[in-house]
């Protein structure tokens, strides 16, 4: 017999799922990748497997450490920058590998003007009036001359490694005035606190590619803040045997806030 025609299909077209703007924007924001998290970091571990190759495919703009905690890293436009103990500004190759450090693909979904900044409080203030969702992650990038600048590094640790609190004791601190460069912000929700430092955490880097390192405190007249709002986040967990025998549940993130922010 001819062969049946095929039943015509009357159904109307299936409806096209209906995305609520919040989806839409959801699906276009930006994603933040990083590599292990701050509690074991925090918890003395320094030893990543993670190369800076590999992590350089996850984003162009981030920060973090190196192996054994050596130095101050910033990322920017691609390229890895160490900031170490003595105050020297180098660039490291894709071959060094990183313990923990975050970075995306910066993308500019809004920028806004920064009114004169005394010191880090009042940036944060600016910036956390810049959040539209206080539960999302944030990029900033402040291109400008900063009038003065603290920062630090830490040296090199050995093992048996002791804690990050431990080493950070002795860490350098570098006190500078009219740099001009671009600071480096993320912003995490306290909800993730175990997993990334809680609320801001800036680094520093000179357009001379001189001065720089992990920002404890700042300040600055009128600038631009770039901001990448991003509603993805991806952590590559360490397949270390020491990452998987942590309790990473026992940091305090008070001692998380101490070691990152000006304790003087
Ligand atoms: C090395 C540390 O100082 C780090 C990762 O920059 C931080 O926790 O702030
Ligand atoms: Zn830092």
């Amino acid at each position: 017999s001819a062969s049946a025609e095929p039943a015509k299909n009357n159904k109307q077209p299936a409806q096209a799922p209906v995305t609520t703007t919040a989806n839409k924007v959801q699906e276009n924001k930006n994603t933040l990748f990083q590599y292990s998290t701050i509690n074991a970091l925090m918890k003395g571990q320094f030893d990543g497997e993670m190369t800076l190759g590999e992590l350089n495919k996850h984003g162009d703009t981030g920060l973090g450490t190196f192996n054994g905690v050596d130095g101050e890293l910033t990322q920017l436009d691609g390229k890895f920058y160490r900031y170490t103990y003595d105050g020297k500004m180098v660039e490291v190759g894709k071959d060094a590998k990183t313990p923990f450090a975050v970075t995306t693909h910066f993308k500019v979904t809004k920028t806004a003007k920064i009114q004169p900044v005394k010191d880090m409080t009042e940036l944060n203030k600016q910036l956390t009036s810049l959040i539209t969702n206080k539960n999302d992650f944030y990029a900033f990038k402040i291109h400008g001359t900063f009038k003065t600048l603290k920062t630090r590094s830490e040296e090199k640790q050995v093992k048996p490694y002791p804690t990050l609190p431990e080493v950070l004791k002795d860490q350098s601190i570098f006190e500078t005035e009219n740099v001009t460069g671009t600071l480096i912000g993320f912003y995490t929700p306290n909800y993730a606190a175990t997993l990334n430092v809680p609320g801001f955490h800036y680094h520093v880097i000179s357009d001379d590619k001189k001065k720089g390192g992990h920002v404890l405190n700042i300040s600055f007249d009128a600038a631009t803040v770039q901001i990448d709002e991003i509603g993805n986040l991806e952590v590559k967990l360490p397949q270390t045997k020491e990452f998987h025998d942590a309790d990473l549940t026992t940091v305090d993130p008070e001692d998380v806030h101490k070691v990152e922010t000006d304790q003087q």
